[in-house]
């Protein structure tokens, strides 16, 4: 062994072979071999489950509900992409609808502006977004029910209907989203889901194209989120169907579960449900259950 290199990229076991020294010696002599190398000290980064600086002290979208906005830390993270995936009829789309509402208040009760939603499968669901509108004062106690009274929230939603991945989705994206951004009139953007074009536009054997083009949408909303602050919710409804390309794109995962109880409250009944943080890196791994009334999702308190 004529130089440091030599150690440091030989095995253990290799250097205990060629010296003969004991396992503990040969530990020593690689700790004293890499010191050797070392112009600087170490810098000691301390890494907390559950913390995150760049998401700390960041803008959050709340949803409208203390339970799930406690879970989330706020709400989502303006700057960032966040995935809600779950089955058909988990209420992926309430919370989706839920979200368009609340980026309408003021900051100071959790806002931020108006939303861009794009709906690729579904036709938008309109007349579950009235009654939505018309129970905010009951979702939304918190808030002075003339405030409420004053908001248009109808006319703060800028939908969109992608039906076919390049000419539509990737056109709204680069184009339509990414100007209503830059003018500042809009904060939010739902696309609802981006699953369901890359199940019907593609084989099995297209592999290869279908990874292109999931990687060119996945940074498109993931630039639209940094660019402009802006909270991107992505409904899918499997996860992770659409693999490790859309995967690391994602800042933020949550899942939403429909679960065999049900909920009752006064004259309505609900379908228990259970949303998760699956991972975000600055959200612990934790879960709540929630229904879905008349006016919105809403944590269930033990
Ligand atoms: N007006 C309402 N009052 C109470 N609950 C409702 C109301 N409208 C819808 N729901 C609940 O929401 C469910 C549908 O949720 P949603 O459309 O968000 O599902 P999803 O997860 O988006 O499904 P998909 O992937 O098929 O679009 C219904 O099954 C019902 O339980």
């Amino acid at each position: 062994l004529k130089s440091f290199r030599e150690v440091l990229v030989s095995s253990e076991p290799d250097l205990q072979k060629m010296t003969g020294l004991s396992r503990p010696d040969v530990q020593e002599l690689l700790h004293a071999a890499a010191s050797a190398c070392r112009t600087r000290q170490p810098i000691t980064l301390q890494l907390q489950r559950g913390e995150c600086r760049r998401l700390e002290s960041g803008l959050r979208l709340g949803t409208g509900c203390p339970v799930l906005d406690q879970l989330l830390r706020g709400g989502l993270p303006a700057g960032g992409v966040t995935e809600l995936a779950g089955a058909s009829g988990a209420g992926k789309t309430q919370l989706g609808l839920q979200l368009c509402l609340s980026v309408q208040y003021p900051v100071e009760h959790g806002g931020l502006s108006a939303a861009l939603y794009i709906c690729t499968e579904d036709p938008f669901p309109i007349r579950r977004l009235q009654q939505l509108i018309s129970e905010q004062p009951s979702l939304r106690s918190d808030v002075p029910p003339s405030l409420i009274g004053r908001l248009r929230f109808s006319d703060n939603i800028y939908l969109e209907h992608a039906a076919d991945l390049q000419d539509s989705l990737q056109v709204c994206l680069s184009r339509r989203a990414a100007l209503l951004l830059a003018q500042g009139r809009v904060r939010l953007v739902v696309v609802d889901s981006v699953a369901a074009l890359f199940r019907s536009e593609f084989q099995p054997g297209d592999w290869l194209e279908r990874n292109k083009q999931l990687l060119t949408v996945s940074s498109m909303v993931h630039h639209l989120s940094h660019e402009f602050t802006t909270p991107v919710l992505c409904i899918n409804q499997v996860s992770p169907a659409l693999g490790l390309a859309w995967a690391n794109q994602v800042t933020v995962r949550l899942m939403l579960r429909r679960l065999q109880a049900t909920v009752s409250r006064g004259d309505q009944s609900s379908a228990l449900r259970r949303l998760e943080v699956v991972f975000a890196p600055h959200l612990a791994q934790s879960s709540r259950d929630v229904a879905v009334w008349r006016e919105g999702l809403r944590g269930v308190l033990d």
